[in-house]
């Protein structure tokens, strides 16, 4: 008797054990295959949309400390700097970043109108950041919603750029609003449709694809078809990255376009995938992909591995696209909406910092 209670217990523990062992499942991450969740198991929205913010925190001033270096270098400096060598260095510091020549130029006409002989570096340092934030765009920077179901959304890009990793994020963000189906229209890349494959699995959304060389159009028709057959919410097509120069791949993105438009009655978001770290080639990016697509925002990815953020401003200041999200990361969650206010304070490191850095407060600069 007493034997048999023993062993009931023990069983009733092991098959406690052995319940709690498979509800733990492992987090996805982009180097996991093995570990991402059957789309038909995966979490529902609110789960899944728990699961993104309940990751590491990989904060905005973490992922650009990068960016952010020669900022804190030039802060450090400035109390020691006269005028002319500190305008000097800011120039080089600015140019680094990526800004180029014409923003440069005017942020620095701007700090200097700010800021007389005898500014503090405080001063110096606050002038310095409105400068910065008025060549951002205010105003609404959230993803559009179709009046019209589903919304489409386009990623386009030049070639690894990370239009697949954020198409894979973004699907992971937008389970909220309901549905949401992948197009794998980049039917050029051999294994393009796999690895596009992987993310909508992560994340938990259905996929539209077609055979390796397919019109990228016909996949985008039959993903749209899909999605209002499934009453879903969203679409979000990922394209092949091509080469802003090259004319014919540039005018077949053009087609992709028309069709998404003809299948759904409209396009509501065209994204670019800008990757930080390719600098000034960015603004060339931009202004194609705008001519042959017409573009509703940016997204700037690989900020974490870049020391160019100021590209950011360089884009919006140039073509009045917005930058809607970046990435900072190559995680399902490594994906933030862009808010102008946090890049500038991340960009020159002011983080908790209202009336500016603590290493300056009170120090007369003299400059
Ligand atoms: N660190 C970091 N890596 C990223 C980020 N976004 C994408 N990547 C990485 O960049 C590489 C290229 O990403 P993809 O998503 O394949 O790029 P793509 O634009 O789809 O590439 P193509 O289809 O070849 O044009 C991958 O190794 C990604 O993990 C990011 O925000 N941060």
């Amino acid at each position: 008797m007493v034997l048999d209670i023993v062993l009931l217990v023990v069983l009733v523990f092991a098959i406690a054990t052995a319940a709690l062992l498979v509800r733990r499942r492992p987090r996805v991450g982009p180097h996991a295959r093995e570990e991402s969740i059957p789309a038909s198991e995966s979490a529902a929205p609110d789960e899944a949309a728990a699961v993104i913010g309940q990751s590491r925190p990989r904060t905005l001033e973490g992922a650009m400390r990068r960016s952010s270096g020669r900022f804190r270098d030039l802060r450090r400096r400035i109390g020691g700097l006269d005028r002319d060598a500190l305008f000097q260095t800011m120039e080089e510091v600015l140019l680094e970043s990526d800004l180029g020549p014409t923003l440069t130029a005017a942020v620095l006409d701007e700090v200097r109108r700010e800021t007389g002989r005898g500014a503090s570096a405080d001063d110096l340092w606050q002038a310095l950041r409105r400068a910065l934030r008025a060549r951002l765009l205010s105003g609404d920077r959230s993803l559009a919603v179709a009046a019209e179901l589903p919304t489409v959304i386009l990623v386009v890009g030049v070639n690894g750029a990370g239009k697949t990793t954020t198409v894979g994020k973004l699907a992971a963000r937008l389970r909220e609003r309901g549905d949401v189906v992948i197009a794998a229209a980049d039917t050029f890349r051999a294994a393009a449709t796999e690895q596009v494959a992987v993310w909508a699995e992560r994340s938990g959304v259905r996929l539209v694809a077609g055979q390796q060389g397919a019109d990228p159009g016909a996949v985008v028709f039959d993903a749209v078809d899909a999605a209002k057959a499934r009453g879903a919410a969203v679409v979000v097509c990922d394209t092949a990255g091509r080469l802003q120069n090259k004319a014919n791949l540039m005018a077949e993105l053009g087609k992709v376009r028309r069709v998404a438009e003809k299948a759904a009655g409209h396009v509501d978001e065209v994204l670019l995938v800008v990757d930080a770290t390719t600098g000034q080639n960015g603004l060339s990016q931009a202004r194609v992909f705008g001519e042959v697509t017409g573009l509703t925002g940016v997204v700037l990815t690989k900020l974490d591995g870049s020391a160019k953020g100021g590209i950011a401003l360089a884009i919006e200041h140039e073509f009045k696209v917005p930058v809607k999200l970046v990435g900072v990361g190559e995680a399902l969650e490594d994906l933030q909406p862009f808010d102008p206010d946090d890049f500038v304070d991340a960009l020159l490191d002011m983080s908790g910092s209202e009336a500016g850095p603590d290493s300056m407060r009170g120090d007369e600069a003299d400059v």
